[in-house]
């Protein structure tokens, strides 16, 4: 049987040839991200229905704490307004908001289901778990410095201050800062907001265009990989297959006994789906397109970083690994 890292240690160039070639999404397939947005910023202008929604969201009744911890207004909107178009629409609140919860949850249901780690010999088993843990480290780690924090403000609040954007119509005790916290009501958009100001100005990177496409590429990909099992296996004629290292995989009776892999990977899909839905949603009703554009490509550089780039450089692809491989 050959070992699990006999392809890694060649020193040919680092190409996939016939069966060996990982099964994950091309990467044509993330074409569907500019398509999605550039489809949603059109409609955004030719829709009577798509008004820009940012001055008459309110928040529901079933929902008013979480809206008020969100900075929500609590103010009736003036006019109807497409659902979707409110910042306090239920998937805004308990799927976006709260969106790395979601994805680390689904990721963990596939590394725990999938039996392209729970069936694997045990040195397998390690490597595999241990590669798609540094890939979702990545991801967060990108998630958290460009959304959360990076070294003091995000990355997206501070190329919004970079860019001549600031706190404005600050309360006047709050206009000049003493302490850090008071710092951060100028270099923050959630500080500035929650202490009544107006963050605006500058170039606002969409934070949900890039947490979207982040995370629902992220399931895809680590889904699609981990199901090579199932693909494996239907192809194989006594009911186990081979994998590309030349590992056995699980069975299909192996699938139909246990539905828990199978439902892990449909809730992967699901959220993914959802995260598409959101994004073509804050395609239509929120930001400008520069803003979409920015949010897109930091997201696809890190995409491109941890799913594709392995495929081509070697040294790369011993420590993030590919899916399923
Ligand atoms: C030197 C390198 C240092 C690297 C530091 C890496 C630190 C990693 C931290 C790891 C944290 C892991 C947490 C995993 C578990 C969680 O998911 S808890 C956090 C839950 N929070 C969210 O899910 C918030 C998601 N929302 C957003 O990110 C934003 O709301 C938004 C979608 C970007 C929109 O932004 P708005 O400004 O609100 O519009
Ligand atoms: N699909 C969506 N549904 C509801 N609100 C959205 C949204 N996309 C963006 N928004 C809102 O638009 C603002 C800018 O989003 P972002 O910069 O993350 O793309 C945020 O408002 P708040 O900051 O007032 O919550 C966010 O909640």
């Amino acid at each position: 049987m050959a070992t699990a890292t006999t392809p890694l240690r060649s020193t040919s160039p680092p190409q996939f040839k016939g069966s060996r070639r990982p099964r994950l999404p091309p990467a044509l397939a993330l074409i569907i991200y500019p398509i999605t947005l550039v489809v949603g910023s059109i409609y955004s202008v030719v829709s009577p229905t798509a008004r820009h929604p940012r001055t008459f969201e309110t928040a529901s009744p079933l929902t008013p704490s979480l809206a008020s911890d969100l900075n929500l207004s609590t103010e009736p909107h003036p006019s109807p307004v497409n659902y979707f178009a409110r910042k306090n629409n239920i998937f805004n609140l308990y799927f976006v908001k709260i969106g790395w919860v979601w994805i680390t949850v689904t990721f963990l249901a596939l590394l725990l289901t999938q039996p392209t780690y729970t069936k694997a010999p045990s040195g397998l088993r390690s490597k595999r778990t241990a590669h798609a843990l540094v890939r979702y480290s990545i991801v967060t780690a990108a998630w958290f410095l460009t959304t959360q924090w990076f070294f003091g403000p995000a990355v997206i609040d501070r190329t919004f201050v970079l860019t001549g954007g600031k706190c404005d119509n600050l309360p006047p005790v709050r206009a000049s800062p003493d302490t850090w916290e008071e710092l951060k009501v100028i270099l923050t958009a959630a500080a500035c907001k929650a202490a009544g100001g107006a963050w605006k100005g500058g170039h606002d990177v969409s934070g949900h265009v890039f947490m979207l496409v982040l995370g629902s590429a992220f399931l895809v990909f680590e889904a699609v990989g981990a199901s090579r099992c199932y693909l494996g296996a239907a192809a194989g004629a006594d009911g186990k297959a081979k994998d590309d290292e030349g590992e056995e995989q699980t069975t299909i009776d192996d699938t139909t006994i246990n539905p828990l892999p199978a439902l892990a990977l449909r809730f992967a899909w699901v959220v993914a789906g959802l995260s598409w839905w959101m994004l073509f949603m804050t395609a239509i009703f929120f930001h400008t397109w520069l803003e979409k554009l920015s949010g897109l490509v930091i997201s696809l550089a890190v995409i491109y970083v941890t799913y594709l780039l392995p495929q081509s450089l070697l040294p790369w692809r011993n420590i993030v690994g590919i899916p399923g491989l």
